[in-house]
């Protein structure tokens, strides 16, 4: 890659991964040759049946997990070899994590936790990061919310903290998996918006891991994997045809 295809490149380049667990005589393969791009700009969804290989997908991704073989890049480094210090470090300045459960601090504030990656990193926000929580945590309707421990606020209102903390610093990549799973519909339809929101207006990538076709139906493109395997990618559908792809593949498999 030269440094032109780098600025302007995908946020995440898989080529040929394979995730083999289990000993050598009884091996079960999580992930087969994946070959895969995650744009920056957009949003993609990574369906598939339950054992697919969605989570080690997204977790070899993030470095937490090591590839048995084949290449990844995040940005503009390469991820396999690196020891555990130097990928924790990488994950620090390019990896925004939501989870289902949210995943903030029970004794910080909102505030608190929005600020913790940097708290972790060693180095306070500067004028420029400041500004840009300031208007994340106004646009999400926060503002009057940032004293509060996780528990003095709703379901929606914590992802929505999660969600900020995942963006303050402009990662290379979000990765939420099931960042909807315990919100009801129209929280989930307001996280969704969001995280459209951030891919067209702040050009931030993501990858969602979801077993729900309405969620999925928000993103730019859906990566389904099978067995270890993408098997297809798709744009433009509707919950409609999400669900009856995954019906067909279930199908296939059984
Ligand atoms: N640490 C591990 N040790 C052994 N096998 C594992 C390990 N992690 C995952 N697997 C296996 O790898 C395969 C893929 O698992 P993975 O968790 O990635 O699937 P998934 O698509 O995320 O499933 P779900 O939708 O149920 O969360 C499964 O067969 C699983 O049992």
């Amino acid at each position: 890659m030269n440094a032109n295809e780098i600025s302007t490149g995908p946020a995440v380049v898989m080529r040929h991964v394979s995730r083999t667990y289990g000993d050598p005589a009884n091996p079960v393969h999580a992930l087969r040759d994946v070959s895969v791009d995650i744009r920056r700009s957009e949003f993609t969804a990574v369906m598939g049946p339950s054992g697919s290989g969605k989570s080690t997908l997204m977790n070899v991704m993030a470095g937490l997990d090591e590839a048995t073989s084949g290449q990844i890049w995040l940005g503009q480094t390469p991820i396999v070899g690196l020891d555990d210090t130097a990928r924790t470090l990488l994950r620090r300045t390019n990896i925004g994590f939501v989870f289902q459960s949210f995943n903030l601090i029970p004794t910080l504030t909102a505030d608190e936790n929005i600020r913790l990656p940097f708290v972790l990193a060693g180095h306070k926000p500067d004028a420029v990061q400041q500004a840009w929580i300031a208007h994340l945590v106004g646009s999400l309707g926060l503002r009057d919310r940032l004293d509060h421990l996780p528990s003095q606020l709703s379901g929606g209102q914590q992802q929505r903290v999660a969600i900020v903390r995942a963006l303050a610093g402009r990662p290379t990549i979000i990765l939420a998996d099931e960042p909807t799973g315990a919100l009801d519909t129209r929280t989930s339809r307001e996280v969704l918006t969001l995280l459209t929101t951030a891919a067209r207006e702040y050009g931030q990538g993501i990858a969602m891991v979801t077993h729900d076709p309405v969620a999925a139906s928000y993103a730019d493109r859906i990566l389904v994997l099978a067995d270890g395997r993408i098997v297809g990618e798709y744009r433009g559908l509707d919950p409609h045809q999400i669900s009856d792809l995954l019906i067909n593949l279930q199908g296939a498999a059984a």
